[in-house]
């Protein structure tokens, strides 16, 4: 075996352990295994949660990830309070997995990890373990990033999605999805397509809120009100925008080759077409951090942890993508 690429002196990526009871754990080996080395990363976590018998190799200083061989998982260790039975969580593990992720980000907000990758987390049982006060990662890392507001946007090779609204009720959508809001995503959003993806002038498509759009104000005045005000005001500024589009006739292959981002009003408008049309590559992406992070777009899949049959395919799109948005992003610390 030999030590993973020396040549690559970038900081390597951060991964969190995320739901230690979920697949997290052995995603993370099997990543390992699969890139071979390709993206430098170094698991933050407990060696007790990972699957009994399989390699990996303990670094006390992400540096050392470059030491490893390659094809085996690097790992920073992190106490937990309890080990992990897959399928289970234990509450009494929350307070660790809250403490994984912030250490996730000292570490690349200090420069000792390019990026940071989050394996999935259960919000509920963060709460109900440890009073977790985020609804998930992207409102904990703006938090941690000093940040306002960021924009969630997952990203697939056929569609990029961007909810506005992200993990609120449905029947709160309507109040908090305002004008402001909607015009510091658009901001975020094509601010980032430029700065990471090289996409200078973006082709965003905007859709309504309503069915139909509001079809003439026939189904909902939010367009007329102030959606159409409001894109028309930002297309004044250069933004390439379309719509407000309606939004079921929006995602099909040949509307889809229209634009570069759709921005959505809220959650299950924009990760219902991605997560059908590609769940097994769809990464999840946070835009407007001062930082680099991805995670994969599905979640703690309790229903089949432990079993061995996790397809890992989201998890290394992600760490893919973390590793090329760093590449991008500044010069490679041996230069
Ligand atoms: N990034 C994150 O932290 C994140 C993302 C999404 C969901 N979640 C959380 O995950 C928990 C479970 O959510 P859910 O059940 O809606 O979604 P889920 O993605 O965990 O599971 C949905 C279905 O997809 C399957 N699945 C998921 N990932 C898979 C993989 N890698 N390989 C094979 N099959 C896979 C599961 O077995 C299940 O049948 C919730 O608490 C949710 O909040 C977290
Ligand atoms: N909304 C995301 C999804 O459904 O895929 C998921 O909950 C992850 O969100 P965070 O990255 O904020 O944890």
């Amino acid at each position: 075996m030999t030590a993973q690429q020396p040549s690559a002196k970038r900081p390597p990526i951060a991964l969190t352990c995320g739901e230690p009871a979920g697949v997290g754990p052995e995603l993370a080996i099997k990543a390992a295994h699969l890139m071979q080395g390709r993206v430098p990363f170094f698991w933050i976590g407990d060696p007790r949660h990972l699957p009994v018998g399989t390699p990996f190799a303990e670094i006390t200083d992400p540096a050392q990830t470059y030491d490893v061989p390659t094809g085996i998982l690097p790992v920073l260790c992190h106490e937990f309070v309890a080990p992990a039975e897959p399928g289970e969580a234990n509450l009494n593990n929350a307070q660790g997995v809250i403490d994984v992720i912030a250490r996730a980000a000292e570490l690349v907000q200090s420069g000792h990890a390019s990026a940071m990758c989050t394996a999935p987390i259960n919000k509920k049982i963060l709460k109900d373990g440890a009073d977790f006060a985020y609804p998930g990662h992207t409102e904990f890392l703006a938090h941690l990033g000093g940040t306002d507001h960021v924009v969630m946007m997952l990203a697939c090779p056929e569609l990029r999605v961007v909810p506005t609204t992200i993990h609120i009720a449905l029947a709160d959508v309507p109040a908090q999805f305002t004008p402001d809001l909607l015009e510091q995503t658009i901001r975020i959003t094509a601010a980032d397509l430029a700065r990471h993806w090289g996409i200078t002038a973006p082709r965003i498509a905007i859709a309504g809120l309503n069915p139909h759009a509001g079809e003439g104000g026939a189904m909902g005045h939010e367009e007329l009100d102030w959606m159409i005000p409001l894109l028309n005001k930002l297309r004044a500024q250069g933004f390439d925008l379309k719509g407000p589009m309606p939004p079921d006739t929006m995602f099909h292959s040949k509307a889809r080759k229209a634009y570069d981002v759709a921005i959505c009003a809220y959650h299950d408008q924009a990760l219902i077409p991605i997560k059908t049309i590609d769940f097994d590559g769809g990464v999840n992406v946070t835009l407007g951090l001062p930082f680099i992070r991805t995670s994969p777009d599905h979640g703690t899949a309790m229903d089949i942890a432990g079993q061995g049959i996790a397809n890992p395919t989201s998890l290394i799109a992600a760490l893919n993508m973390a590793w090329d948005m760093a590449t991008r992003s500044a010069p490679n610390i041996s230069a």
